[in-house]
C-alpha cells in the first residue's frame, strides 16, 4: 500500500519552511510513496512570492497545497500566538475537508504546534499515526508541557512575580516581571491546551539536535524528568531543518555582498513578522551608523505598538518610501550599506563568505540558518518565544551577544557594542569559534536521519 503523509503548516514563513523540509525529509529517506503539505494562509498571492523557490520543488510525489482563509470582519486582537492559534481554528473545518479528498488515504499526520487541535480531526478520520512538529526549540517545547501540566494559580504566581519557572531537567525559563497578568489569561489559556493536546499525538518531532540542546533532550528521554510530562510520548530531534541556498541565485543584494571583504558586512533582519517603533528604527539606523561596519538591513516601515506587525501587513511593499530612516542616513552609508526593503534572500544572504555577523530577532529558524552556516549572531528578540531563543544562543551556547530589550528602547551604544562584541577581532574570537564549532554539529546532524526507520513502515 502507498504510505501518504499528509502535512499542515500555520500561517507564515517560520511555519512553512520547516514543514516543507520535514516533507522533503520523509520523501527523501523515509520510504513515502508521496506527501502532501498544506499550508494555512490568509493571503495565497504574498504567500506563494514569499516562498519562491520552495514552490519549484512540488511533484507528484510532494503535492503543496494552499488553504485559504478569509479573515476578515473577524476579531484577530491580542498576541500572535493567539492570533494564528484563532486561525488555525478557524481554517479546522478546511483542514478536514482537505485531508478527506485526499488519494491514497493518508497514514501519517504532521501538524505544527500552533495548530495541535487538527490531532482530533486527523483520530476522527483515521489516521493511523499523528504527530506535532515544534518548529521552535526543545526547550520551547518543554515550556508548554511542563506548563499545560501545572496549576493555574502556580503559573500565574511565577508571572506576577520576577522568577523563573524550574522546567524538570533543563534550564529553568525565566519571566520579565509583568504589570498585569491578566492580559495574559488567553494567552496562558491557549499554551495549557496546545501543551495538552501535544501529548495526544503518537510522536513529537523537533527541529533541533541533540549538540544543540542535549540537556533538553535528554529530559525528554528520562522517564523521572520531562518523559514523565510526555507520558510516553516520544520526541524525535529531527533537525536542522533549514532550506538551504539556491546556488547560482541572482539577487543585487548578492551582488554587492560580492563585491565585500570576507567576514565584514553584519546582516539585520527581523524574520518574517518584526518591526520597530519608530524611535528604535533610529536608534538601530545611528547604531549601524557608528559601528562603522559594512551592513545589509532589511527595513520595515516602523509600527508602534506590534513587534509582530509585518506579519499580516499587506500595505507597505517594495516601493514604500524609506523617509522614516534618519535624514542623510541613507547617504552617509550608501559606500558601506545596503538597505533592503521588507524582504531579502536570507539562506542565501547567511551562507555568504562576506557575512561577518547576524543581528536578528531570534525567530527559531533564522537562529538555525545562522548556525548552519557558522555565523555568530547578536540577539535582539521581539516576541513569541524568542527571549528564550536569544537566552539560550548568548548564555548558554555562546554564539551571540545579547542587546538588552527589557527596559524599552535599545539605545544605538549598545547596539554598537553588542556588533562589536561579534565583529571585533579580539572580541568576538570566541564567539566566532563557538559558532563555527556549532557548525560542524549542525552538518553531522544533517547527514543523519533521527526517526527509527521501521517507524513509519510498521502496522
Ligand atoms: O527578509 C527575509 C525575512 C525572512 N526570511 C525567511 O523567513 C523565515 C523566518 O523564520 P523565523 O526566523 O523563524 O522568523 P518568524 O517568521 O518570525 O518565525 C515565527 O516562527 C518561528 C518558528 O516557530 C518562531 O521561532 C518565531 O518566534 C516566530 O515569530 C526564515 O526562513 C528566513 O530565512 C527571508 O527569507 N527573508
Amino acid at each position: 500500500m502507498e504510505l501518504h503523509g499528509a502535512l499542515v503548516a500555520s500561517p507564515g514563513m517560520g511555519h512553512f519552511v520547516p514543514i516543507l523540509e520535514l516533507g522533503k525529509h520523509l520523501l527523501n529517506h523515509h520510504g513515502f510513496d508521496r506527501i502532501t503539505v498544506f499550508l494555512v494562509t490568509d493571503d495565497v498571492p504574498r504567500s506563494k512570492s514569499l516562498l519562491g523557490k520552495s514552490l519549484t520543488e512540488a511533484g507528484p510525489k510532494f503535492v503543496i497545497r494552499f488553504i485559504p482563509l478569509d479573515v476578515s470582519g473577524q476579531d484577530l486582537s491580542g498576541s500572535l500566538l493567539t492570533k494564528l492559534a484563532e486561525m488555525m481554528r478557524m481554517a479546522l473545518p478546511n483542514i478536514r475537508s482537505a485531508i478527506m479528498g485526499l488519494e491514497p488515504r493518508p497514514r501519517v499526520f504532521v501538524v505544527d504546534l500552533l495548530g495541535t487541535e487538527a490531532l482530533a480531526v486527523a483520530k476522527e478520520l483515521e489516521i493511523m499515526r499523528k504527530h506535532v512538529l515544534v518548529t521552535t526549540s526543545a526547550w520551547f517545547l518543554a515550556f508548554t508541557v511542563y506548563m499545560a501540566s501545572l496549576d493555574k494559580g502556580i503559573l500565574f504566581k511565577h508571572l506576577s512575580s520576577i522568577g523563573a519557572l524550574p522546567i524538570p531537567g533543563c534550564s529553568p525559563v525565566k519571566f520579565d516581571k509583568v504589570q498585569d497578568p491578566s492580559k495574559y489569561i488567553r494567552e496562558l489559556a491557549e499554551s495549557k491546551r496546545i501543551g495538552a493536546e501535544v501529548i495526544t499525538a503518537d510522536g513529537v518531532f523537533v527541529n533541533t539536535w541533540h549538540s544543540l540542546e542535549p540537556t533538553t533532550i535528554g529530559s525528554f528521554l528520562d522517564p523521572e524528568n520531562l518523559g514523565r510530562v510526555m507520558r510516553g510520548v516520544p520526541v524525535y530531534p529531527v533537525g536542522p531543518l533549514v532550506r538551504t541556498a539556491e546556488p547560482g541565485l541572482t539577487h543585487g543584494v548578492l551582488d554587492w555582498l560580492d563585491l565585500q571583504p570576507n567576514d565584514s558586512v553584519v546582516y539585520v533582519s527581523f524574520g518574517s513578522g518584526g518591526a520597530l517603533t519608530a524611535e528604535q528604527t533610529n536608534e538601530l539606523a545611528y547604531g549601524l551608523e557608528l559601528t562603522g561596519h559594512r551592513f545589509i538591513w532589511v527595513v520595515r516601515p516602523p509600527a508602534e505598538d506590534d513587534p509582530s506587525a509585518s506579519m499580516f501587513d499587506k500595505t507597505k511593499n517594495e516601493t514604500e518610501t524609506l523617509e522614516f530612516l534618519p535624514n542623510g542616513f541613507l547617504n552617509r552609508t550608501k559606500d558601506i550599506g545596503l538597505v533592503v526593503r521588507t524582504w531579502a534572500p536570507q539562506e542565501e544572504i547567511l551562507a555568504h563568505e562576506s557575512i561577518g555577523a547576524f543581528v536578528t530577532h531570534c525567530g527559531w529558524n533564522s537562529v538555525l540558518e545562522s548556525i548552519v552556516n557558522g555565523v555568530p549572531m547578536v540577539a535582539w528578540p521581539l516576541y513569541s518565544e524568542q527571549k528564550m531563543n536569544a537566552w539560550m544562543v548568548s548564555e548558554e551556547l555562546k554564539i551571540a551577544s545579547r542587546l538588552n530589550v527589557a527596559d524599552g528602547i535599545v539605545k544605538k551604544e549598545e547596539i554598537v557594542e553588542m556588533v562589536k562584541k561579534v565583529m571585533d577581532q579580539e572580541n568576538g574570537n570566541n564567539i566566532r569559534k563557538n559558532a563555527k564549532e556549532l557548525m560542524k554539529t549542525a552538518e553531522e546532524a544533517l547527514k543523519k536521519t533521527h526517526i527509527p526507520s521501521a517507524y513509519f513502515i510498521q502496522n
